[in-house]
């Protein structure tokens, strides 16, 4: 049980249907890596997931519940990051990292900088966020799954801008949540490591030459 389920989920952006049809479920300690095209909808099913965007049909649940019953309650269970790394360009990377974890809990300094150092940010601290290079900017992104507690990590093409050694951070990072019962879900146009991780092709939910009646 604790599963996170989705059932006949759809979603529509604009005047357009982008999937349907679409059902997944992740248990405790789970993997689900989306692929598919570009527009296929990997970015909207996360936002889906994250009780971002409400779906055009279908029930996303925790544990059987609905999340549409406390909304709440599940943005406090999701941990997401984006496409867009919000990097806050006049805060230091150490309080980059506090107003993110401030949002849920206090972010002690020993955390903060244990975050800040697994991904090999540690000396940055008190840099302003403007200074940071792309992939140090993602870095200080993910770094922020390791400062606050939850039970869903729903990453958006996380591998982008990063190094190779620092994917392989990120997928030692996703084994030991995992491993501890956490769920992630991944979408990505590149290879991670995600051992025993259940594939998602978009393409098998697209129907983009109909319109949103004809199909629902
Ligand atoms: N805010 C929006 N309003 C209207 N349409 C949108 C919006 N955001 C995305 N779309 C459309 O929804 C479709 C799916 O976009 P989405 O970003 O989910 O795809 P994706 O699979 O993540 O793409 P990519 O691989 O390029 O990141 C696209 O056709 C896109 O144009």
């Amino acid at each position: 049980m604790n599963d996170f389920s989705g059932i006949g989920l759809a979603c529509r952006r604009g005047d357009r249907l982008v999937f349907r049809h679409l059902d997944f479920t992740l248990p405790a300690g789970g993997a689900l890596v989306l692929r598919g095209p570009n527009g296929s909808g990997k970015s909207s099913l996360l936002r889906l997931m994250a009780g971002l965007l409400p779906p055009a049909a279908g029930t996303l649940a925790w544990d059987g519940a609905p999340i549409a019953q406390d909304r709440e309650l599940h943005r406090e269970r999701v941990q997401y990051v984006g496409h867009l790394d919000a990097v806050k360009p006049a805060l230091t990377v150490r309080e980059n990292l506090r107003f993110w974890a401030g949002m849920r809990e206090a972010l002690d300094d020993q955390a903060a900088a244990e975050a800040l150092a697994r991904f090999g940010i540690a000396h940055l601290a008190d840099a302003p966020g403007r200074f940071l290079s792309a992939g140090q900017k993602r870095r200080l992104a993910l770094a922020r799954l390791l400062a606050t507690g939850s039970d869903l990590w729903l990453l958006d093409e996380p591998t982008v801008a990063l190094d190779v050694a620092t994917i392989a951070v990120l997928e030692d990072v996703i084994a030991g949540f995992r491993a501890q019962g956490g769920r992630v879900v991944v979408s990505t146009h590149s290879p991670i490591d995600l051992p025993g991780a259940v594939l998602l092709d978009m393409a098998g939910y697209a129907a983009p030459r109909l319109t949103a009646e004809e199909l629902l």
